[in-house]
């Protein structure tokens, strides 16, 4: 099987949790993708990088990441499997408001000015949290090339309209759950 039969195998058997949640929106639904139960697994992780990669490997970017928690393992997972490859890819964490201590950053790891990046996330359903990410990035003087994401659940209308080429690995469809 391919790495992305694969991944999308682990995420069917152990990511999706069927019941009534609350969104991060606020919206109520029937499921939930806990998609840090794939990004933090030590079989999934490694594919989580190697499908992120291919994915997006035609955008020309050099440092990867979005906004925090869920973006973060998907960010350091795309890092190594692009070592693996040859390839020197930076990580960064966007948090959700500026540190008040230290040095006081709003994006962590390697600076971004000036450079091409690619925002991901594990879901998004509303692109309320990459295009969060993508203020911040856009603020601190990066390019941001497009944003991607493991399992879309709508976000798509939301991130055309922010003007980005936006990738996803899975929808609901291949998860059998549209
Ligand atoms: O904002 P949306 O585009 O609709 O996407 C949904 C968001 O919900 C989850 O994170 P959550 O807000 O639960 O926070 P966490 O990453 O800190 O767990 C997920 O990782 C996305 O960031
Ligand atoms: O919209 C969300 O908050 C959300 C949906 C989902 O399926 N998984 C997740 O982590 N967040």
């Amino acid at each position: 099987m391919s790495d992305r039969e694969n991944l999308l195998a682990e995420i069917k058997s152990k990511g999706v949790v069927h019941g009534k949640v609350v969104l991060s929106s606020g919206k109520e639904a029937d499921f939930y993708i806990d998609l840090r139960r794939i990004t933090l697994d030590g079989t999934a992780a490694p594919l989580v990088g190697r499908v992120m990669l291919d994915l997006t490997e035609d955008l020309g970017y050099d440092a990867v990441g979005g906004l925090t928690l869920g973006a973060d393992p998907v960010a350091t997972a795309m890092l190594h499997a692009a070592a693996a490859r040859g390839r020197a890819l930076d990580a960064f964490v966007v948090r959700k408001s500026q540190k008040a201590h230290g040095m006081q950053r709003r994006i962590e790891g390697p600076d971004v000015a000036g450079r091409r990046v690619l925002a991901v996330e594990d879901t998004s359903t509303t692109g309320g949290s990459p295009l969060t990410a993508v203020q911040a990035l856009r603020e601190a003087g990066a390019e941001v090339v497009a944003v991607a994401t493991i399992v879309d659940r709508g976000a798509a209308a939301a991130i055309a309209e922010a003007g980005l080429p936006y990738r996803t690995a899975y929808d609901l469809k291949d998860l059998g759950l549209a």
